[in-house]
């Protein structure tokens, strides 16, 4: 027989469903709200204006090719690093950080490096609902994963109190993922206060938190809002460790570029740290690649350029803030009778509506409007063009 003849056909993932059936659908206002890329105003695909240059400077500067070592490109790590805990912290100098194949290979080398060295019991908890690849990421890396309670499906918001009797059930000493801002998929963030109180139940439980920061900047317009959860651990004595990506914050998506980063007790730590970090990543893909890192590196490092990304990334996120209000808004003249104000109190490139799958089936199949059947909608697929009749689909399905 074949040698590859008990391999079964796979599930396809979550959104591979709704792109087949939005490029089968001839209507030509059909909209696509799965994907989780950031798009203009025009639908588009918007690849920054800082980047550009960034990449002109990098290209212009003729560069080799040669390797870059094990944990990547330092002038990207360094600044990386600075970027996220900011450039006062204490952790700067007891850190081990590698660059990494965008967030999915940092928390890839994250849930390696756990499942290797983590003194306690090889298990993360994340939260109920996650990214749909958080599990199976863990899961490949050789942990358990576990839920914490996140979402209140009544009021579309999160489910603190849950949260937090999951913190303080766990056993002490627990693995904890946390998305530092733009919950994917619900939108919805603890605020700065219910943080507070989330790290002293972490805290008072010995557990080791594990942020994954895919959106820093994106989701508030402000890089320092959105790594306060971060920033606010590591400032109450928590060595966390992080996973950052570049994918949606620098438009990067396809170049793969992000960090792995454990804040350790002191820089002898962060030394002996840094060379198991090193003999792990070694033998998974010995070295990353340069050019997004050099994109990347030339932005953070070059002060004009720094503040140009800024404005833009704060400009993705304002856009974003901006399609929300006037969804809610459509909705609401169109008399809906229902509460909307999630669509708003929410954040990030998602927007939970809290519609159910039948509810999601009809918007694709009676008004070609595709998105997952969770429920979930990316913000960043809806245009001042297409608001009026997304809203008007939701209100007819929603009734
Ligand atoms: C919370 C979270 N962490 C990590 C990643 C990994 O992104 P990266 O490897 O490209 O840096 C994503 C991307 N989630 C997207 C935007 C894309 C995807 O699923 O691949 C999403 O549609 O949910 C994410 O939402």
């Amino acid at each position: 027989a074949s040698t590859w003849a008990n391999v079964p056909q796979g599930p396809p993932y979550s959104f591979a469903g709704i792109t087949e059936a939005f490029k089968a659908d001839s209507f030509d206002k059909k909209i696509n709200l799965g994907v989780g890329a950031y798009r203009d105003d025009k639908g588009k695909p918007y690849v920054l204006p800082s980047v550009r240059t960034a990449e002109d400077k990098v290209i212009a500067s003729r560069l080799n090719k040669e390797y870059a070592g094990i944990t990547g490109v330092p002038e990207f790590t360094k600044a990386a690093a600075v970027l996220a805990y900011g450039k006062d912290s204490s952790a700067l100098d007891r850190l081990a950080i590698t660059q990494s194949i965008s967030g999915t290979g940092a928390l890839r080398i994250g849930g390696a490096f756990l499942a290797r060295h983590f003194p306690g019991a090889k298990t993360v908890y994340i939260p109920n609902p996650s990214w749909a690849n958080h599990a199976a990421v863990f899961k490949d890396s050789g942990l358990q994963v576990e839920k914490y309670a996140y979402y209140n499906k009544d009021t579309i918001g999160l489910d603190f109190e849950g949260m937090i009797a999951d913190i303080n059930k766990a056993p002490n000493g627990s693995i904890f993922l946390f998305h530092a801002c733009a919950h994917n998929p619900t939108g919805v963030d603890p605020t700065p206060e219910q943080w507070r109180q989330i790290e002293s139940a972490v805290k008072a439980k010995g557990h080791f938190s594990f942020f994954d920061m895919a959106y820093q900047g994106f989701a508030s317009g402000d890089i320092h809002k959105d790594a306060f959860a971060l920033r606010h651990f590591v400032a109450q004595g928590h060595n966390v460790c992080l996973a950052q990506s570049f994918a949606k914050n620098m438009g990067l998506y396809g170049e793969r570029i992000g960090a792995f980063s454990l804040v350790c007790a002191d820089a002898a730590e962060a030394k002996r740290v840094d060379s198991q970090v090193k003999i792990l990543v070694r033998p998974m893909y010995s070295n990353p690649p340069i050019h997004g890192a050099r994109i990347a590196a030339e932005i953070l490092n070059t002060p004009e350029l720094y503040e140009q990304w800024l404005a833009e990334v704060k400009g993705m996120a304002d856009r974003i803030i901006t399609m929300r209000a006037a969804l809610k808004e459509g909705l609401e003249k169109l008399g809906s009778k229902h509460d909307w104000s999630h669509i708003t109190n929410q954040i990030g490139m998602f927007a939970y509506t809290g519609l159910s799958p039948e509810q999601m089936d009809k918007l694709a199949k009676e008004f070609s409007v595709y998105a997952t059947k969770d429920g979930r909608i990316s913000v960043a697929g809806i245009t001042s063009d297409n608001v009026g009749r997304l809203a008007e689909s939701i209100f007819k399905v929603t009734g």
